[in-house]
């Protein structure tokens, strides 16, 4: 019974009792799987928290040789985790946690709350029991070697700058931060504690509402008693009123019409608001740019106001996202919190506009709260007087879709932005996927005490259960046919229809977009080759919009908000899971249902085994009358030349990156003349000599140069 409640503190158990047994601790630990963390294997919900304080003394290679590679630091910091938590673990484990997890071992409600009130009263309950209903959290001790030692190298790679994956035409725009996809140079319920927190707010906190928050104490808050509507079960029982936020802030998220709080809301909040560094991993959808912009709003309000007469006043927020949209879409968010307060202002700084512009912007605006993309960011920092001066005053810094600019394509970006940061500063990094690798590059950037929250507890999947989700294998040559079908038979099911469909790479986009509005669908497009002014435009109508189709390419795929998609269509290949995960992210947000299909080529389902955790189902394979097929083959025809050449060129440069397939090249070769064919090429375009050589694709047989 206890076990079946409490897996992780039995975890917690077993790990004291096998290390103390065990002649080889970090055998047990990679038994235990202690790379991803300790965590139950199957879907429970709690809280969790593990303290990492181990004093490490982790050598500052890099502090002695100056800069360095990080790929070598990756070596260095992973041996340096695993020491800590071997360390941490072994003290932890066997004092406080030990005791607890015996304690808790009963299982039992009253138990837990008793437990609850031995740590601070009735009301007081400390921020471990905290974190939202279903959430997560683990404190990261560092090594003595903190943020600010870390020397950011050069080393690492990252020619390849465009998120739509097309690596062969030069973007035009002065600004790739979002055009990256780093893939190559190219192309039981637990009630336990929920129920003893309703339970002890109800005797303890007395009126609904009231906020028993304090920042300087362990007392985290009362919960309020409101029954949580299935339909809303991104909620919590948990209101932004029960927080110590400022009126004007809660003025402001009230106005927004954010009452409750989501879990990573309420699970972050109060981490936040303690000064921590926090790493927040939720499920796309769930509010997480108000978790970081609502405490980030506060710092702000502490702060002494702007001086008026100073032409260059401190960025005390900056915030970091890798698309245009999604910076657009993180600043509008902060204006809507930020509605009564004054003296506060938001800017946002993108590519494809004009530098001079946002120069004059900032000068005329200034503002404490800077939402940027990386290039544009560093393009600032480079050109525009006293910039960097300004940033010296940041607070706080947010890494949006942290795992994203981590990886490679963002990454020497962020190094050199974070290196003229101050080391005195609060991190936040939010995402809805943190892969392993990224997670300890993560650390690297925050403080010693930093803590690890998340929503989705290990063993659940990380999309969402009211998402269903199929996959479909056909050959390419009939894929556009199906494509059609499948589109015709959504939006006879459904007036309000909003589909995103995902292409590979931008001129794929464009061409399949192309060919979808010669079959008189209502298509929009989305990519990097297109004028920001557009994107903008698009972005604002498919968000107000329903019956309408958006083909994209990556740049659509991660913390774009778009009410009501009810289908997202993947063709292709993602560029890994987690693009996967993001992309069918755009669908079922705000616990709202919806549908999403990916469609693989045969020769593509090994993808498949990357997200076998995933309750993807087949799909039923759709019915291609004749006439759907010559209807498709007449749009094919129609669709214009050059626009089916870039598409084919940029399909073999993002395939060439996939190293499944990239890896034999004749291979790589057939598919991509099946893909011409698809088109309805029967002979495949001709590819510049020199392009062909950037892509390692001279002299391949089947290719044709010019
Ligand atoms: N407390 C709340 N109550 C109701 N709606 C909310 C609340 N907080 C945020 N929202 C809304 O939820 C939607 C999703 O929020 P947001 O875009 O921040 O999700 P996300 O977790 O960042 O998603 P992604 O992982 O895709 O980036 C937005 O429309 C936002 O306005």
């Amino acid at each position: 019974m206890a076990s079946q409640l409490l897996p992780i503190r039995n975890l917690g158990t077993a790990a004291i009792f096998r290390a103390s047994h065990s002649s080889s601790f970090s055998r047990f630990l990679a038994q235990l799987k202690l790379k991803n963390f300790p965590f139950s294997s199957r879907p429970c919900r709690l809280v969790h928290r593990r303290e990492y304080t181990g004093g490490q003394t982790f050598s500052p290679r890099s502090a002695r040789s100056g800069s360095k590679s990080l790929i070598e630091d990756e070596a260095e910091l992973s041996d340096w985790v695993s020491d800590i938590r071997k360390d941490a673990f072994h003290r932890k484990l066997s004092s406080e946690d030990e005791s607890s997890a015996r304690d808790r071992g009963t299982g039992s409600k009253v138990r837990d709350r008793d437990l609850l009130k031995s740590k601070g009263g009735e009301r007081n309950f400390r921020p471990a029991v905290h974190g939202g209903p279903s959430s997560r959290r683990i404190r990261l001790g560092q090594s003595k070697r903190g943020r600010g030692d870390y020397q950011f190298g050069d080393d690492v790679d990252d020619d390849y700058t465009d998120d739509d994956n097309d690596n062969n035409d030069v973007d035009d725009d002065d600004d790739d931060e979002e055009d990256s996809d780093g893939q190559s140079d190219f192309g039981s319920d637990f009630f336990g504690d929920k129920e003893a927190l309703k339970d002890s707010a109800a005797e303890g906190a007395g009126e609904k509402g009231s906020s028993v928050f304090s920042t300087d104490g362990d007392i985290v808050k009362a919960i309020s008693q409101t029954s949580t509507p299935r339909s809303e079960s991104y909620l919590s029982l948990a209101r932004f009123d029960q927080f110590p936020l400022s009126p004007l802030s809660l003025k402001g998220v009230k106005a927004a019409g954010y009452e409750r709080m989501t879990e990573v809301q309420e699970a972050t909040l109060p981490v936040i608001l303690k000064g921590k560094d926090v790493l927040a991993k939720a499920r796309t959808g769930t509010g997480k740019t108000v978790a970081f912009l609502l405490p980030a709003i506060e710092v702000v309000v502490k702060l002494p106001p702007l001086d008026r007469d100073n032409k260059r006043p401190p960025v005390h927020v900056l915030v970091i996202c890798p698309t245009r949209e999604l910076a657009d879409q993180a600043a509008a968010e902060a204006s809507k919190l930020l509605k009564y307060h004054a003296s506060i202002g938001v800017q946002v700084v993108i590519g494809g506009t004009r530098l001079a512009l946002e120069q004059k912007r900032m000068q005329t605006n200034p503002c404490q709260i800077l939402v940027a993309t990386p290039g544009r960011l560093r393009d600032h920092m480079e050109n525009t007087p006293g910039f960097a001066n300004r940033l010296s005053g940041v607070k706080v810094l947010v890494l949006d879709e942290a795992d994203r600019l981590l990886d490679m394509g963002f990454r020497k970006d962020i190094e050199k932005i974070v290196a003229e940061l101050p080391k005195q500063r609060q991190t936040l990094l939010f995402s809805a996927t943190v892969p392993d690798q990224v997670r300890q590059m993560c650390y690297i950037a925050m403080k010693r005490d930093s803590e690890f929250i998340s929503t989705v507890v290990e063993g659940s999947e990380e999309t969402h259960s009211q998402v269903s989700q199929t996959h479909l294998i056909a050959p390419l040559d009939k894929q556009f046919s199906m494509l059609y079908r499948i589109l015709i038979d959504h939006i006879a099911e459904d007036v309000d229809y909003k589909v995103i469909l995902f292409c590979t790479t931008a001129m794929v986009t464009k061409f399949v977009a192309d060919l979808l509005a010669e079959l008189s669908l209502n298509v929009r497009e989305m990519h990097s080759r297109k004028p920001q002014s557009y994107r903008t435009r698009v972005a604002k109508e498919f968000k107000e919009s329903k019956g309408l189709i958006l083909v994209t390419s990556d740049v659509s795929a991660r913390g774009v908000d778009y009410p009501d998609v009810t289908l997202v269509i993947q063709v292709g290949v993602p560029a890994d899971r987690e693009q996967y995960i993001h992309r069918l992210g755009r669908t079922g947000r705000k616990g709202k249902e919806g549908k999403g299909i990916l469609l693989l080529a045969p020769w593509e389902n090994f993808f498949l085994q990357s997200i076998r955790d995933l309750p993807l189902t087949n799909a039923e394979v759709p019915i291609i009358d004749p006439d759907t097929r010559k209807k498709v083959e007449r749009a094919l025809a129609h669709v214009e030349m050059k626009n089916k050449e870039s598409a084919y060129q940029a399909w073999l440069g993002y395939y060439k990156s996939i190293a499944n397939i990239g890896r034999d090249k004749s291979k790589l070769v057939l598919f991509a003349n099946e893909f011409s064919r698809s088109m309805g090429l029967d002979n495949p375009p001709a590819i510049a000599m020199l392009t062909l050589r950037k892509m390692g694709l001279n002299n391949v047989p089947g290719l044709r140069s010019k």
